[in-house]
């Protein structure tokens, strides 16, 4: 079985968060493929922040199991799950995804909202400045979307300030073990899978892959599955240079393709063993930081404006269809219907993953 070709996704420069033409070209990306990547350069993030975060999450991950016990996932999405307990594509899927996460919500006065387990007790703030770090470099990216969306700035941003309220944001530390560990003996190749097919609930994702790693596919327009590589192109910026870690990888939630009546693209993807793994001439862990933008809980769901959502709308004959977004778009609510506040929509997310309800 030959390996399918790789997608070539853009790499966009989000330095300036005010450049009208990266905004478009960031909005182009969001239409097309849902995915993109930003150049690290330009981020808020130093490689040493990136390094040390993923030093932190092996950290955790090989720490005893009775510790990470006491930190299980909880219903609010906080928390440890331990091999095969999330399953992100349950119709398809024989066993759970072959993975670890640990999903850490708002910090507030510095300190995290859920039990910490004791690897990572001692460092709670440099969690906490990573996940503020995220929000960041989100703030610049929402920016850049509302201005390609010819949209108050502020809008995406005003909507998304942890500042003002709880959100459903997360940052996780993310393990899948290579097919050499002992966790993954189970494995069958034709029916099991690291992550099944799902799409992300929020507005934005930032994903922190290392090199050497890879594993994510996405699901094209011309529904095949494309592998996305960790350094695209020749590995090397517009410039020439080499990244300073790798492009964040970038994608559309549900929320935001709700928002936006499906302009911006909720696209599919899914965490597979390479061919190259599955063949065993390569046997590699794959580690991930991911961060999973939400606005504040009480944001209302109202159409997002603006003339470029009002002619996708007009022109689209995708509302209803299930292409945007889970439950239709913003903009088909029933009329003497209240919006979905952002809170309502992510619940309605999370009890079709992990039927948190069927346990009450
Ligand atoms: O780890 C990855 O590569 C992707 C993770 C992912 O898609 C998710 O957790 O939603
Ligand atoms: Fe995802």
């Amino acid at each position: 079985m030959a390996e399918s070709t790789p997608i070539e996704l853009p790499v966009i420069d989000i330095s300036n968060p005010h450049d009208f033409a990266v905004g478009k070209a960031m909005l182009d990306a969001a239409a097309k493929y849902g995915f993109l990547y930003v150049n690290s350069k330009g981020t808020d993030f130093t490689a040493e922040d990136v390094d040390h975060g993923f030093g932190l999450s092996k950290k955790f991950f090989a720490s005893p199991a009775v510790e990470k016990e006491n930190c299980r996932i909880e219903p609010n999405n906080r928390g440890w799950s331990g091999m095969h307990i999330e399953t992100l594509d349950p119709e398809h899927q024989r066993t759970g995804d072959f993975k670890e996460a640990m999903n850490f919500g708002d910090f507030k006065d510095g300190k995290a909202q859920q039990p910490l387990p004791p690897s990572l007790q001692p460092h709670e703030s440099e969690i906490k400045d990573f996940a503020g770090l995220c929000n960041k470099t989100c703030t610049r990216i929402l920016t850049l979307l509302a201005l390609g969306l010819e949209i108050t700035p502020d809008f995406f941003t005003t909507r998304h300030d942890p500042s003002t309220g709880p959100t459903g944001s997360i940052l996780r530390y993310l393990f899948y073990p290579s097919l050499q560990r002992e966790s993954t003996k189970s494995y069958s190749h034709d029916r099991d899978v690291r992550a099944g097919a799902h799409s992300d609930y929020g507005s934005i994702t930032l994903l922190f892959q290392r090199p050497g790693q890879p594993g994510l596919e996405i699901f094209t327009p011309e529904r095949t599955w494309a592998p996305v590589p960790i350094i695209p192109g020749n590995g090397l910026t517009k410039d020439g240079e080499e990244y300073p870690f790798p492009p964040i990888l970038v994608n559309i939630g549900d929320l935001l393709s709700y928002w936006t009546d499906g302009l911006l693209k909720s696209t599919v993807h899914r965490v597979v063993f390479p061919l190259a793994e599955q063949q065993g001439d390569d046997a590699r862990d794959r580690y991930t930081l991911v961060y999973f933008c939400h606005p504040v809980d009480s944001t209302e769901l109202v159409p997002v404006p603006g003339e470029v959502v009002k002619l996708h709308r007009e022109t689209s004959e995708g509302i209803g269809q299930g292409v945007v977004g889970f439950g239709g778009g913003a903009g088909s609510l029933e009329k003497g219907k209240r919006p979905l506040t952002a809170h309502e929509h992510l619940m309605s997310r999370l009890e079709a993953t992990y039927g948190f309800k069927k346990d009450e």
